[in-house]
């Protein structure tokens, strides 16, 4: 074709009228090998290739350099992209939708607070206290089994909306966290709004959240009010960053409640599903590579013995310090590859590394094709933690698990220590056996049974 040649529009294949490639796109997610997809169209047009799926033109990029560009965003030409249903659920004010400079604004202000140490050395009390809490109930229930991915939702979803909303056990917790499973029902859905649809049911889910979380927002505003700057001290939560911008002569605008309440159900739906996917996940592989899971032991019972030698409590840093342990959890966010790739439209013609993206086309960046690609990684199905030995996850395009560039996960850190948190205390207290399951990939990462597993105390073993 002369005109795409002289426009430079990578190669590949549009597929049949309509369907384009959907249908093979959807079959490779089914298989082990979801990423056969683009491996085969790799070999074929190059690592930038065009496809059409799921009813729209999309450049496909396995290119390390290329993602980032499309990740860092300079001028704000790549958009979210999502389907329909999402788009509906989330609404146009969502950090997940918004653009340019109120996103930038946005954005900063909560990587910030997820990120800062005073957050971290606070909330590691809470995650501790939860992840003891669970681990001692999953035991028991010896000699029967619980489902892990569904069981540790019990940790990361309260820590989640504590971080958000300082929202403690009780009703309203209960309240948000059914309504959170009615409300992400229809993320995925076909996009029909009449009463007794998934997307109408959820929601209506959502409907109910925002009156508990209008009325948290609207007591912590009033209480925020009657105190002075100093007495108000650091932000407690999500909501407390918001809000400053009350009170904050350099913020241009505020940000109207409404947004902010949004906002914070919207949060949840990045941050609620992945992290306890990984621990997951982490805890699969583990059981199938025992010389990892000894060395891992090894290195959490050393700290434990320091810590009850010196009789000190844990710090965060005690905990993201542990080197192998972070190269597990390096490991796992590779081969789990929880969200494989990031979707963006362009709103004008944008050329990268001689590939023409054309105007309303969109692109996805396949995080996962580069996290299994042997150029980059060595054997890149094999569990292997101790090849981080030799990597660096700074400035490393060629692993982006959370992204990269403006939109860069915010709660990359807050992830990162509950999972070092829970396999401190999992494998240092605890010893489990896991069932058979498999990893599925479509629509989204999970094992296929949930993971069911056993959990015994090592006090217990000790006495048997
Ligand atoms: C292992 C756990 C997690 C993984 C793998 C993960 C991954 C990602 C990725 C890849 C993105 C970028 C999406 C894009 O560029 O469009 C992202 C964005 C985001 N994540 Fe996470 N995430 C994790 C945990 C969390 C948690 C715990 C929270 C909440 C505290 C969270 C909140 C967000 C938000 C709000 C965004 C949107 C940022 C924006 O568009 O500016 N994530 N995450």
């Amino acid at each position: 074709n002369l005109v795409e040649k002289k426009a430079g529009i990578p190669r590949g294949n549009s597929g049949w009228p309509f369907i384009g490639e959907t249908l093979d796109f959807i079959a490779a997610g089914y298989t082990s090998r979801p990423v056969s997809f683009m491996e085969k169209r790799k070999s074929k047009y190059g690592k930038v290739f065009k496809t059409n799926i799921l009813g729209t033109p999309v450049i496909v990029s396995t290119d390390p350099e290329v993602n980032k560009v499309v990740l860092q965003n300079q001028g704000n030409i790549f958009l979210p992209a999502y389907p329909k249903s999402i788009k509906e659920l989330v609404g146009k004010s969502s950090i997940l939708q918004i653009n340019g400079s109120l996103h930038r604004r946005v954005h900063a202000l909560l990587a910030g607070f997820l990120r800062s140490p005073q957050l971290k050395a606070r909330i590691t009390k809470d995650i501790e206290t939860s992840v003891k809490g669970c681990l001692a109930s999953w035991s028991t229930v010896y000699p029967n089994t619980i489902n892990l991915q569904d069981e540790v939702k019990k940790i990361t979803f309260p820590i989640l909306v504590k971080v958000l909303l300082s929202v403690d056990a009780g009703e309203d917790l209960k309240v948000l966290q059914r309504e959170f499973n009615e409300f992400i029902k229809g993320l995925i859905c076909i996009p029909v709004k009449l009463p007794g649809t998934t997307l109408y049911k959820s929601l209506k889910a959502k409907e109910k959240m925002l009156k508990i979380v209008e009325r948290i927002i609207a007591q912590k505003r009033k209480d925020g009010m009657k105190k002075t700057e100093v007495e108000k001290g650091p932000p407690n939560d999500a909501v407390d960053v918001l809000l400053g911008e009350e009170g904050n002569p350099n913020a241009t605008q505020c940000l109207p409640l409404d947004f902010i309440c949004h906002n914070m159900i919207e949060m949840i739906i990045p941050g609620e599903e992945t992290t306890p996917t990984t621990i997951t996940l982490a805890v699969k592989f583990l059981t199938d590579c025992p010389l990892a899971l000894s060395n891992l032991r090894e290195e959490n019972m050393e700290l434990k013995k320091q810590k009850a030698e010196s009789d000190d409590e844990y710090a965060w840093t005690d905990y993201m310090s542990l080197a192998f342990t972070q190269n597990v959890i390096n490991e796992t966010l590779r081969l789990a590859n929880i969200i494989n790739a990031i979707w963006r439209k362009t709103e004008k013609d944008v050329e990268i590394k001689g590939h023409l993206i054309p105007r309303g086309w969109c692109v996805l960046a396949s995080l996962t094709s580069v996290h299994m690609d042997e150029k980059y990684y060595d054997n890149p199905y094999q569990f292997n933690p101790w090849r981080w030995e030799k990597i660096s996850v700074v400035n490393n395009n060629c692993f982006a698990p959370f992204g990269g560039g403006q939109r860069l996960c915010p709660g990359v850190e807050i992830s990162r220590l509950e999972i070092s948190i829970f396999l401190h205390h999992l494998v240092t207290g605890y010893s489990w056996v896991a069932e058979d399951d498999t990893i599925v990939y479509f629509p989204t990462v999970k094992m296929k049974r949930k993971l069911p597993i056993r959990v015994t105390p090592h006090n217990k073993l000790d006495s048997e």
